[in-house]
């Protein structure tokens, strides 16, 4: 059965690049997911496996990482303006391009002891949760929230740690720190005798603690901006007795641009979405039980 090529395409999809404007201490970002997708004199590769006319899908990753270097990002507009045109006008067989780009939008943390203008939430809302278990005479509730995502892109190292015969890492001192805060706050209201906090503030109040002290810390790790929210929020919110975190490091890999001749510094990022490393942990106040379970899957 005779068969012929129907329209085809190719290109990388979803390259994440993350761009930080550096303007002394007030930064600026944008963070993009850009989709290539080229056709044109595409027969030969299909029917005889002629790459001669293939510009490499891994080439269109890396031009879409040196372009935010060499052009910026001003809008994903004229980025994508940029790069269908440098394809087509480039590439002989490339006779069309789309470039397809979400972009996700960034709100400032207006933290009060900031030492700059770093620190960003993702737009859109997190969800807020609650667990209230009642047995007839006590009342546990747990409330807290999922998804809300930070970023600081600066004032964050991570060195000094263990190094065996499997670790590659390399030390990094001004690094971008970002992670979806999952959170768990136990009250310590549990009797209708007691006058039951006001839910509503005590929300809104534990949640910008959280963000002040992601903003707020110079963070050596982590773990220990972990702990500086858990503390924030336990020293500041009487009803609280416990909190739980659960920490995604969300990972933003400085993109190699020297084999193009262009210098990287600290400006264009590949954030990678998996594997992240999973920090979790509970702050306590000094003196009561930790009773919101390990896994906040399970609450
Ligand atoms: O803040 C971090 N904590 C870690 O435990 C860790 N491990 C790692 O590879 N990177 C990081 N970053």
């Amino acid at each position: 059965m005779p068969t012929i090529l129907g329209q085809n395409q190719y290109g990388k999809a979803e390259n994440r690049v993350v761009k930080i404007t550096r303007d002394g201490a007030t930064h600026h970002i944008k963070d993009l997911n850009v989709s290539v997708s080229l056709s044109g004199d595409m027969d030969d590769v299909h029917y005889s496996g002629s790459n001669t006319n293939v510009l490499p899908t891994d080439t269109t990753k890396n031009t879409v990482y040196a372009f935010a270097k060499e052009h910026g990002v001003d809008s994903a507009e004229q980025f994508g303006i940029h790069l269908a045109r440098h394809f087509v006008t480039s590439q002989e067989p490339i006779h069309r391009a789309r470039v397809r780009i979400e972009e996700y939008a960034w709100e400032r943390i207006e933290a009060p002891g900031a030492r700059g203008a770093h620190s960003f939430v993702r737009k859109g809302q997190e969800t807020r949760l609650t667990q209230v278990t009642y047995d007839g005479s006590s009342w546990e509730v747990v409330s807290g929230l999922k998804d809300l995502v930070v970023l600081n892109s600066t004032d964050s190292e991570f060195w000094g740690y263990v190094k065996d015969k499997y670790t590659t890492l390399k030390e990094a001192y001004d690094r971008i720190l970002a992670t979806e805060v999952s959170a768990r706050w136990r009250y310590h209201w549990s009797d209708d005798a007691q006058q039951a906090p006001d839910w509503d503030t005590s929300y809104d109040e534990t949640r910008r603690h959280l963000l002040h002290a992601f903003a707020e810390t110079y963070s050596l790790s982590l773990q220990q901006t972990l702990y500086q929210m858990g503390t924030r929020i336990i020293d500041n919110r009487e009803e609280i007795d416990e909190v739980r975190f659960s920490l995604p490091n969300k990972h933003h890999f400085l993109v190699d641009l020297e084999p193009f001749g262009l210098k990287n510094d600290n400006e264009v990022y590949y954030a990678a979405d998996r594997p992240y490393g999973l920090i979790e942990g509970t702050v306590l106040r000094d003196g009561c039980e930790a009773r919101i379970p390990a896994d906040l899957t399970n609450l």
